[in-house]
């Protein structure tokens, strides 16, 4: 584990027109990954908007959200130090793999090559640097966006039925080879599915909005 750092949800209260929508009281730990479940319009995303800093003009929301100890929620996105990874890889399409894993690098960082090299080994793509995107595989697309990710070097990470759009094989090994990493790297993770295996895989605590 690299650096171990914790997510604190205190007191947090969601409304939609005035009407609430979502309240949570939670700490998730290094490399925990809480799940959050609940049917179609009870505001799984809406909570990942607001820890993410988009939350749309119709929310009102209160509570703290501590990151490392340090309150996070009136912070504009690109300074909350938090990762997201979607149902769709989302890799730019005018770069190559290792264009996009440099993307996710910070720009103080040297040694930049190599530490893309190294990524690319490390998720079986070494060779594959130069390629455009649009010709991996989905299971190779997921683990470089997730690779990406983790070298841009968050604090946190939601993450947003990341598996849906993968067959049933892929979906068993991206969940656990992306737990895995999530927990080597000691960061606290709050995952939205509909999916009991994915809940199961993850491994931490569940809640179930209504
Ligand atoms: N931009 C928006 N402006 C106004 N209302 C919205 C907006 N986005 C979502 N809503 C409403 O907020 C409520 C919660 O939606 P949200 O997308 O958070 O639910 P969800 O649990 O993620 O649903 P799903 O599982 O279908 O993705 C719903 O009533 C939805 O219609």
């Amino acid at each position: 584990m690299t650096q171990a750092h914790h997510l604190d949800l205190e007191n947090i209260d969601i409304r939609l027109n005035g009407r609430p929508l979502v309240a949570l009281d939670t700490r998730i730990g290094p490399g925990e990954v809480l799940t959050v479940m609940g049917p179609s319009g009870s505001g799984k995303s809406s909570l990942l908007a607001y820890l993410a800093g988009f939350l749309g003009g119709d929310f009102t929301a209160s509570g703290a959200v501590r990151l490392d100890d340090r309150a996070i929620q009136a912070l504009p996105a690109e300074e909350r130090g938090i990762g997201l990874l979607f149902q769709d890889p989302l890799l730019f399409p005018h770069l190559s793999v290792a264009g996009n894993l440099r993307f996710g690098l910070p720009r103080h960082r040297r040694d930049k090559r190599a530490r893309v090299e190294a990524a690319l080994a490390h998720i079986g793509l070494a060779g594959f640097g130069d390629r455009d995107p649009a010709t991996l595989s989905g299971g190779q697309k997921a683990r470089v966006a997730l690779m990406r990710l983790l070298l841009s070097e968050p604090r946190a990470v939601l993450l947003d039925e990341p598996f849906s759009k993968l067959d049933t094989q892929l979906r068993q090994e991206m969940r656990d080879w992306v737990f895995q990493h999530l927990r080597e790297a000691g960061l606290p993770s709050l995952l939205v599915t509909h999916d009991y295996q994915d809940a199961e895989a993850a491994g931490g605590h569940l809640i179930e909005l209504a």
